[in-house]
């Protein structure tokens, strides 16, 4: 029962209690063979045989399970069920969805710690992040649950006592397609308004990081919504795209970056669908020296180190004004050096490994490129390795800040994507303003200070879709997030998400006789 449960066997072959198996769970101790697809109610096996391809632990190195992309055939048959799904599901109530949609967030609620743990095992990420994630998924469906039965049109009268109403209607199959540093997450803030607005969806993982969507479709299945309402295939971007393509499908929510985002467009263009993109950022952070430093220092933390910096919102451009500079440096470098890094599932650790080698050498590479444009390295930006044997093969690295830096740097310039600090300093409102804006990117952007009145004229200003007054990265689900500029289209959480989920109808009501002009 507890290995069908958690879906993963252990090393030593005795699947402990549940409480044990929560215990007991450490890195480099689980193995997953159940399969990663899920379609019209239930897991399934790939039926092409296809090249498997690995699935990494990124705390361990080791291999954690294998994926086999899926083809054209079953694809179909994702969508198929989705469509077939669709039917009972758009004719419920607001009322009667939500009803379902918040047991299966009583039931995130009560696997809370095992779907935490395995997100952690796949994405790397620290157990106390995870536990956050897993808690904004569950709020999101909450949130929407709360929404589903105010979904309405409205009413206008018109001369002659006709009328006309509208009537707000779902799409149809939807389909998202998730990035890798919020797996878990990322499939709930786009489930959950695609199915109160009346929706199926067919989602798709990174393929990096593929565990966690399922247990998402477990959830549902459980709770109680009609077979196939939401289903989870595996792959990268050939499954991808034919998701984008298939003729069943009538809108696509996307979450990666821009090059990818810019494919999802031109693919979803080919039907006119509509798209949600929410893509990469480069997002400055502005701290003026009236601003509280100890708040204003702990908020870059926030803005440069969550999830080991693979944070699409992350505020990795910081300007501080030059007269606090000196100060703000000593003190974000003292504390970036005392964070702890290793076991991700340790209760201790507040930064794990980041997804893969490839993205280690990648963003290292980064470190190096700033170092020979003339940037210093205050601290860290190196490879890591811990001290236990398990973990020496795990993807680590030392948080890193940078310091003498201009914004014609590479680091500067490009979303690195791991947890790198760029500081720059600044002299006056209108200047960092300009500077903050010089980018093509728009998801987010912060300001700390004192003083409100500059607070709000600097946000007006800014050019960003999130931004934030003298905190960082807090996203309650109550609210929109999303990009400006490339950053991306439309918005996920917030009521007006809605809109992105769902078409207005409108119907024209003559109460009199057709006054013709033929
Ligand atoms: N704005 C946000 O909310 C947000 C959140 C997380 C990550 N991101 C961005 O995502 C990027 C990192 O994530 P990533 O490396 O997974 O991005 P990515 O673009 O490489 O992949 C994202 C997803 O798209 C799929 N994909 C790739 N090519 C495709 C194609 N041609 N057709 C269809 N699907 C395709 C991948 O399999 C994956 O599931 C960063 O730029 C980050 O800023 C943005
Ligand atoms: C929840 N955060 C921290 C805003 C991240 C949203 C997804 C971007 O990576």
């Amino acid at each position: 029962m507890l290995r069908r449960l958690l879906g993963f066997r252990f090393r030593n072959k005795t699947a402990p209690t549940l409480s044990a198996a929560v215990r007991c769970l450490s890195s480099g101790s689980v193995d997953i063979t159940v399969p990663l697809n899920f379609w019209a109610g239930r897991r399934r096996s790939s039926q092409e045989s296809r090249e498997k391809e690995n699935v990494y632990e990124p705390a361990t190195g080791r291999v954690l399970c294998h994926l086999e992309p899926c083809g054209g055939e079953e694809v179909d048959q994702a969508v198929k069920a989705a469509k077939s799904a669709f039917g009972p599901w758009s004719k419920m109530s607001g009322m009667e969805r939500a009803r379902i949609m918040i047991e299966a967030a009583h039931l995130i609620e009560s696997r809370r710690e095992e779907i935490a743990e395995m997100e952690v095992v796949n994405n790397g990420k620290s157990i106390t992040e995870a536990r956050l994630d897993v808690d904004s998924a569950r709020l999101c469906i909450e949130y929407y649950a709360g929404l589903a039965s105010t979904l309405a049109g409205q009413h206008v009268q018109l001369p002659g006592g006709s009328f006309a109403y509208t009537r707000r209607e779902p799409l149809g199959v939807c389909v998202g397609i998730g990035a890798w540093n919020y797996p878990f997450q990322i499939a709930a803030w786009k489930s959950a308004p695609a199915l109160a607005c009346g929706n199926s969806m067919v989602f798709k993982p990174s393929p990096v990081t593929p565990v966690t969507a399922v247990l998402l479709a477990e959830i549902y299945a459980k709770a109680g919504v009609p077979e196939g309402l939401f289903n989870v295939v595996q792959g990268g971007q050939e499954t991808g795209s034919l998701l984008c393509y298939h003729p069943d499908v009538n809108k696509v929510s996307f979450t990666g970056s821009v090059p990818t985002g810019q494919k999802i467009m031109e693919m979803a263009s080919k039907g006119v669908k509509p798209v949600t993109l929410e893509l990469g950022g480069k997002s400055p952070l502005i701290i003026f020296k009236d601003s509280d430093l100890e708040n204003a220092v702990k908020g870059a933390l926030m803005a440069n180190f969550l999830s080991q910096g693979q944070v699409c919102s992350n505020g990795t451009r910081v300007y501080v004004q030059k007269d606090v500079l000196a100060e703000f440096v000593e003190e974000v470098v003292k504390r970036t050096q005392a964070i702890a890094i290793g076991d991700p599932l340790l209760e201790s650790t507040r930064m794990g490994a980041l997804v893969s080698r490839p993205h280690l050498d990648k963003v290292l590479s980064f470190v190096e490129q700033a170092k020979k444009e003339g940037a210093t390295v205050l601290c860290g930006g190196e490879r890591f390795v811990p001290s236990d044997p398990k973990l020496k093969s795990g993807y680590y690295m030392t948080p890193c800040v940078l310091s003498d830096c201009t914004d014609d740097m590479t680091c500067v310039r490009d979303e690195i994507f791991g947890p790198v600090m760029s500081v720059l300093s600044f002299e006056t409102e209108q200047e960092v303003l300009q500077r903050a804006n010089n980018t093509t990117m728009g998801l987010a952007a912060g300001v700390f200070t004192r003083d409100v009145t500059r607070a709000h004229r600097v946000v007006e200003q800014l050019k960003a879709g999130s931004c934030f007054i003298n905190n960082y990265n807090i996203t309650p689900v109550e609210v929109p997030f999303g990009g400006f500029k490339m950053s991306g289209i439309g918005r996920e959480n917030g009521q007006v998400t809605v809109e992105f989920y769902s078409q207005l109808k409108t119907v024209f009501v003559e109460m009199g006789d057709v006054d013709s002009l033929f």
